[in-house]
């Protein structure tokens, strides 16, 4: 295959659909040449079928908000691709949701699975109605009425929904609760679910702590010691705010976080009250983060910006959303010496900025790396489920460390430019995730 021809033929198949075409255009160039190393893919033209989903449902949501008023939202589940387990991948609840972004996330989603060697495929899901402002009652019809169209397309053994932006356990329990009354059954279709009915201890905690301990092994590579290191995160949802978790506990100081309203940063390192703080009002109370400047005079609040350009430091951990790091984000961050980025989000860095990223030749971690910590600990959850069994926080711990170790192995062993030391970790990731769906696709024959 020639990726070139590849893309030019999906841009004229899918033309209004800019980020699936980002995310697989990425992906194709970095396996181009080991994909042709395989006449056989070619023969059986396995990368259209990779890059093309199995299937998409789409469906209208209608609901009743608290004052009566009939509101009519779109559904969607993206089932990419199941060559290696049950469509496994997050939903999405964001006015932004539409067709091309749950197409990338769900054919992203199928190498990230892949790289968690665990037996998951890849999916994602999702709608343009935005939690935000909602009551719990409008929330839970809201999930009542999207479950109502989806529950016949998914199942514990066929595809498992969990959470993304906009869907945390209180989503996951509506729709759980919603599919287990329609289909008679009480097993691990979803996961992310909450503790007393399923759920895994450290699945909150696992993206952000998984991307913690990915970049812990990328620092490795060098020498790098965290402790005292400035890190800077956006968003200051469940990723972001168990990054900072982790990151404090292992000595590192925070500098910056932000929402879809702006940013604040502190230049020498938010306080552990003040990032307990932060951790309440964005996952209990759903406040803004312009609130912690309110509440503590040291704490900047820069409106409507990113915090890339806005403060100085060794490691950047975009954890808020797709594109939201571009190419002068990306040189103002090498500019003042950066040394790793680690990315907790799904395709944070925009292709400007990654490669950016990869000419200075710093720690660079694609998310589908460095955030498979989440969707790993959601695998373990579906063990635990058909086990019928729950294991200990700290079991689930060390296994998400030793998984995350894996990933770096295979990065490394896929990434490592010949004749240097350095490990391009977006050919690593893309290389190694490639490789075991295109064997199962192979053995599998064409469907
Ligand atoms: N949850 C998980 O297990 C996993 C999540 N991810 C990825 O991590 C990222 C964050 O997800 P998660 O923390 O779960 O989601 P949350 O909904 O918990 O938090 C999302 C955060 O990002 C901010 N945000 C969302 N959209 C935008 C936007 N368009 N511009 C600026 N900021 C925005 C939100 O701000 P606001 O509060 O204003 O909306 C919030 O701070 C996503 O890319 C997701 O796909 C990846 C792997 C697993
Ligand atoms: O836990 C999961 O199934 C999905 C997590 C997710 O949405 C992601 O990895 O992007």
């Amino acid at each position: 295959m020639k990726a070139s021809e590849v893309m030019a033929d999906l841009r004229r198949r899918f033309p209004n659909e800019p980020e699936y075409l980002q995310a697989v255009e990425e992906v194709v160039t970095s396996i181009e040449d080991v994909y042709n190393e395989y006449p056989s893919f070619e023969a059986e033209n396995l990368i259209e079928r990779l890059c093309i989903p199995d299937r998409i449902f789409s469906f209208r949501v209608s609901w009743v908000d608290d004052k009566g008023k009939v509101h009519n939202n779109m559904g969607y589940r993206i089932q990419h691709n199941n060559a290696i387990g049950p469509y496994k991948g997050g939903i999405r609840f964001h006015a932004s949701v539409n067709q091309s972004i749950l197409k990338f996330l769900a054919f992203e989603q199928t190498f990230k699975n892949s790289l968690t060697t665990l037996p998951m495929g890849g999916g994602k899901g999702g709608s343009d109605f935005s939690p935000r402002g909602k009551s719990d009652m409008e929330i839970m019809r809201f999930c009542q009425a999207f479950i109502a169209e989806l529950w016949r397309q998914i199942g514990p053994d066929t595809d498992v929904p969990a959470g993304d932006i906009g869907v945390g356990g209180r989503e996951v329990g509506y729709m759980f609760g919603y599919y287990k009354k329609m289909a008679r059954e009480f097993t691990g279709t979803f996961t992310g679910k909450g503790l007393d009915f399923g759920g895994s201890l450290i699945r909150p905690e696992a993206t952000g702590y998984g991307n913690c301990y990915f970049l812990l092994n990328m620092l490795a590579t060098r020498g790098i010691d965290i402790k005292g290191k400035k890190v800077a995160v956006s968003g200051s949802g469940n990723v972001a705010t168990y990054t900072t978790r982790k990151l404090t506990e292992l000595g590192a100081k925070v500098v910056s976080m932000s929402d879809s309203g702006g940013s604040i940063i502190k230049p020498e390192g938010f306080s552990e009250e003040q990032l307990d703080y932060i951790f309440e009002l964005k996952n209990y109370y759903r406040g803004r983060i312009s609130e912690v400047a309110e509440k503590y005079p040291d704490v900047q609040y820069l409106p409507g910006e990113r915090p890339w350009k806005h403060v100085k430091c060794d490691i950047a951990m975009p954890s808020a959303t797709q594109n939201e790091l571009d190419g002068d984000d990306a040189q103002a961050l090498l500019d003042n010496g950066v040394i790793a980025v680690s990315e907790g989000a799904n395709m944070p860095s925009t292709p400007e900025a990654i490669k950016k990223f990869l000419a200075a030749k710093i720690l660079y971690a694609p998310g589908k790396a460095a955030n498979a910590g989440g969707v790993a600990v959601s695998g373990l959850e579906m063990a635990q489920n058909s086990q019928k069994l729950s294991w200990s926080a700290e079991e689930v711990d060390d296994k998400l460390k030793s998984i995350m170790k894996n990933i770096h192995e295979q990065c490394e062993k896929y990434g490592k430019e010949e004749g240097s030391d350095f490990i391009n970790y977006v050919k690593g990731a893309n290389v190694a995730g490639f490789m075991k769906v295109a064997r199962a696709m192979m053995a599998q024959g064409v469907l």
